[in-house]
């Protein structure tokens, strides 16, 4: 065999600086890359054999051994896959890994943002000289007639090639790790980088630490296969008790059998599961099979509600399962991970040029080998074949959601409080989504009970035609929401921060229909129905108790409405107008709560019940040394009953409230 020396090197000189820079939130990445080279090299040898041009010899175990050696400070893949002969070691490494690496430089050169780079796919081989200073290769061709080749290259500039000594077919590459990386021989960091980014390839991967102490585990004989390397056998004789038989005697039982047991070298156990779940048909899959694979994969142990098993071939290839996490609590953030993988390999979690972005909600992973990995993010946003796939999962989405609201009723309004914040987020986002879900949406009305908006509007259209009150607080709204049920008038619950943006959306989309919080503007139904006459005296109560309530509380812009409530028992409430409600609560949501609110109009009114003795007190008393008392103290109960009050006129609240009942005790 020649021997042959060369140069590698790269036009730039600067080619490290620039790749470590760019990958270096992710140097782990050779992992990977070296992994999958070896998962290749043995999906190539297995084509070759079902093509009849190779015979797999019968004793072969396919496998990737990962082997980590902190004291030499090296790491060894090895893989018993097609191997390479001279000329392809110097076809596809000297020239084409080499290229390979010089058009990712080429390519990216003016991009200075490791953002617009997704999964480093094209790297490959060369990646291993981010961490290593010398790298070796030793590689048999599943030719009989080839030789060994050995390569290696220090620094990756020039390289040295010679036949080597390697006598079974397959790859080994070793790097001898540099100072800063030598982390990566450690076994653990190994292990946990192995798992991110290989727990599904395709082929066994083993992970075991140069020189570590044998381990040993024990084992019934009669599971003793060919493999085990048994270290010696054991009796375990049966064990017996005495008991107590139904006629009263003492009898002496067997509890244990006895057992032949073999001490074995530890059995090997790979790191990955080379048939996940969302390569199987989602018919032989089974729901246990689903959870355990959602626990394994997210930590989740919460069960998630059901899932989606996507399995496309046509016109494009895409596999995944897609879960509706539960959501524990309002609070709890509703993050999810849609993990990208092209063909089983790991590529990263949430590429939301991929996924739409309301997807990620939820959690999941899509297998799709079709993908063009290897391009800037900008590229992808502007790819239609991504977008087809965006739009695929999308369809599937919703389908399954739409379905289940016509089929499964009842298990779509048992879940629809953990799936609302999701779908309502993708009607916002995603119009097409919009069209599928939207009569799909459900309110949950005051009993309880979940309507479509069509619904609700039908049922309420003789109290308030098109208008849906809504509740954001239960707690705070409490007396508004008792002052409804009185009057038989519904509300729904909305108490999610995604309702406030989502009934906008609504209203914009249906132009009619209007939203009101429930401590708006009192509807009518709460009051009593006045003639002319009526209301010209309210009228005029309304301008006293106006300028009444003013001077007592100091406030010259209060607003005061008086009406005649039906329900005799509530003396004040304070009403707020809807839309300066909504603009505040925005200018909150983008924190510009400085700007001054009074330019949106009052947005709170103070209203009395005329048909209260201590409105009409007031009324009656309005120069009394007590009225002030009594109109700050109403004001304070009515603010109370709406939500809360500032620190400032708590403390006051509470002062006066002793006083007034000092006065009593007098
Ligand atoms: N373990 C291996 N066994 C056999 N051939 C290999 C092995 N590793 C690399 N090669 C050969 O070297 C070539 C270059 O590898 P490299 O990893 O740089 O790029 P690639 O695998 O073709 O593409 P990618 O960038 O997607 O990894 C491969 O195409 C393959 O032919």
């Amino acid at each position: 065999m020649p021997e042959k020396q060369g140069n590698l090197s790269i036009n730039s000189e600067n080619i490290f600086p620039i790749i470590k820079k760019w990958l270096y939130s992710d140097h782990d990445i050779f992992y990977r890359e070296l992994i999958s080279n070896g998962c290749d090299a043995i999906t190539k040898l297995k084509k070759l054999d079902v093509m009849g041009e190779f015979e797999i010899p019968e004793d072969t175990e396919f496998k990737i051994q990962v082997t980590v050696d902190p004291d030499e400070k090296t790491i060894s893949f090895k893989d018993n896959g097609i191997g390479m002969t001279f000329e392809e070691l110097d076809e596809y490494i000297n020239q084409i890994a080499f290229s390979g690496a010089k058009d990712f430089l080429e390519k990216y050169k003016d991009k200075t943002n490791e953002d617009q780079i997704i999964g480093h796919f094209g790297l490959g081989f060369y990646s291993s000289f981010m961490v290593a200073d010398k790298v070796s290769i030793d590689t048999k061709s599943y030719r009989a007639d080839a030789p060994a080749v050995h390569w290696e290259s220090d620094g990756g500039q020039e390289f040295a090639m010679a036949e080597g000594s390697k006598e079974d077919f397959g790859t080994e590459i070793t790097l001898y790790l540099n100072e800063d990386s030598l982390e990566f021989a450690n076994e653990y960091k190994a292990r946990e980088v192995i798992e991110k980014y290989c727990s599904f390839m395709p082929v066994n991967i083993f992970l075991n630490k140069a020189n570590a102490p044998q381990e040993y585990e024990t084992i019934d004989v009669s599971e003793v296969t060919e493999k085990d390397v048994v270290v010696e056998t054991t009796i375990e004789e049966a064990k017996t008790e005495e008991r107590e038989n139904e006629n009263g005697e003492k009898e002496i039982v067997e509890i244990s059998p006895r057992k032949e047991l073999a001490k074995i070298n530890k059995r090997p156990v790979p790191l990955n599961d080379v048939h996940p779940l969302w390569t199987k048909h989602p018919n032989e899959c089974t729901d246990e099979e689903y959870k355990k694979f959602y626990r394994t994969v997210f930590n989740d142990y919460k069960e998630p509600l059901f899932w989606i098993h996507l399995n496309m071939d046509y016109p494009f290839n895409l596999k995944g399962i897609l879960y509706f996490p539960k959501i524990g609590s309002q609070y709890e953030s509703i993050e999810g991970t849609i993990k990208l993988y092209n063909s089983q390999v790991f590529v990263a979690d949430n590429i939301k040029e991929v996924i739409p972005e309301f997807l990620m909600l939820l959690k999941g992973v899509i297998d799709c080998p079709d993908l063009p990995l290897n391009v800037s993010r900008s590229a992808l946003q502007n790819d239609g074949f991504v977008k087809k796939i965006s739009d695929y999962i999308t369809k599937k989405v919703a389908d399954k959601l739409t379905g289940m609201y016509k089929v499964e009723k009842e298990n779509y309004e048992k879940y629809w409080d953990d799936l609302s914040p999701f779908i309502k987020f993708g009607y916002i986002r995603d119009e097409k989504f919009e069209d599928k879900i939207k009569d799909c949406i459900l309110f949950k009305n005051l009993e309880g009970r979940y309507l479509t908006l069509a619904e609700c509007l039908e049922e309420n259209k003789e109290a308030h035609e098109n208008t849906v009150f809504y509740v954001t607080d239960e707690k705070a709204q409490s007396q508004y929401i008792n002052m409804f049920k009185e009057a038989g008038i519904d509300a729904v619950i909305l108490t999610h921060t995604i309702d406030s943006p989502f009934i906008s959306h609504v209203e914009q989309k249906n132009e009619n229909v209007h939203f009101l919080r429930i401590d708006t503007d009192l509807d009518s139904a709460f009051k009593e129905e006045t003639g002319e006459e009526e209301k010209e005296s309210l009228s005029k109560m309304t301008d006293k108790l106006t300028e009444t309530f003013r001077k007592a509380l100091g406030d010259d812009k209060l607003e005061v409405k008086v009406e005649k409530l039906k329900n005799s028992s509530i003396a004040s409430v304070v009403t707020s107008s809807e839309d300066s409600r909504r603009m505040q609560d925005m200018m909150k949501m983008y924190s510009m709560g400085d700007m001054n609110m009074d330019m949106f109009g009052a947005s709170e009114s103070l209203v009395l019940n005329a048909n209260h003795p201590l409105v009409t007190y007031v009324l009656e008393h309005e120069d009394s040394e007590d009225t002030s008392i009594f109109c700050e103290q109403l004001y304070d109960l009515a603010l109370l009953s709406h939500g809360s009050l500032s620190p400032e006129r708590m403390s006051k609240f509470i002062a006066r409230t002793n006083d007034v009942m000092l006065k009593l005790a007098e």
